[in-house]
């Protein structure tokens, strides 16, 4: 029995996995505020981003993908914190897919898994990473995602007409994870095919494969508008007394 137990038990081989942090975006809504740069607590928010691939055992080397003008400040800000498993630092594209495979290009080619993580997640806690890392060597495709808590409501003409079933709704995060030649033949062919995607699983989906989704947290927020900062620097205070 015991043998039993630990032919199933046996752990997947680790697999090698690279990340690609996507940080290129205009931070249209944060009225003006350079939002991977801008500081939470003591960092930069895309030191925060990167420190956490950094510090995983599970993340072999990193990518970083910023915007043409924010090239050197960026590589400045890699070298300054000690952020040595970045491998490149380079120009993102005009919609986030083409960041995303701006990314993709300069990943090594012995990745078998590829971490694509938005720049502006810097609170993302170290176990998800680890886990959704773990269902992806698994399943070739897996992401964070939690509940959705609010109603939500179908609208026409700024009125409501009607209310979504919530019990089959999941508001998903990143990093989201895949098998590298997979997730390079879906964003190709996205891309191809003229889809404007607001995340790495919908090429996925588009080729008719599942995702995984594995638990995500309700500390992972992205920055998105000047509250998230807010929002981020409580959560680091929490972290800090609960330390
Ligand atoms: N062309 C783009 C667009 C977005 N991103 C990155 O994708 C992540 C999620 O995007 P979002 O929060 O929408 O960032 P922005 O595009 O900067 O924000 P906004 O839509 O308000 O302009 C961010 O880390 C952002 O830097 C990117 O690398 N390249
Ligand atoms: C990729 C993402 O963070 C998953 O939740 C999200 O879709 C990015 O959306 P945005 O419109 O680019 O902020």
């Amino acid at each position: 029995m015991a043998g039993l137990r630990s032919i199933f038990a046996k752990k997947q081989p680790a697999q090698t996995c690279a990340a690609v942090i996507v940080a290129a975006g205009s931070a249209r809504r944060m009225g003006g505020i350079d939002k991977v740069l801008a500081p939470l607590g003591e960092l930069p928010v895309l030191a925060h981003t990167l420190y956490v691939f950094q510090d995983s055992p599970a993340v072999d080397e990193i990518v970083v993908v910023t915007r043409p003008d924010l090239l050197v400040e960026v590589g400045r800000l890699c070298k300054e914190y000690g952020l040595d498993k970045v491998k490149k630092v380079v120009a993102g594209g005009s919609e986030r897919t083409n960041s995303v495979l701006a990314g993709l290009r300069e990943v090594s080619p012995q990745a078998e898994l590829i971490a694509i993580h938005d720049g502006a997640r810097p609170l993302l806690p170290p176990q998800i990473l680890e886990e959704t890392v773990a269902q992806a060597a698994r399943t070739g495709a897996a992401a964070p995602a939690l509940p959705v808590t609010d109603t939500i409501k179908r609208i026409k003409d700024g009125v409501s007409t009607g209310t979504v079933d919530r019990e089959d709704l999941r508001a998903v995060q990143t990093p989201q994870i895949f098998e590298a030649g997979l997730i390079r033949a879906a964003l190709e062919k996205a891309i191809a095919d003229g889809e404007n995607l607001t995340d790495d699983c919908a090429a996925v989906e588009r080729l008719g494969m599942p995702v995984t989704l594995t638990q995500g947290s309700r500390e992972n927020i992205k920055i998105t508008t000047p509250f998230d900062l807010l929002l981020g620097q409580a959560i680091l205070e929490n972290r800090v007394k609960g330390s």
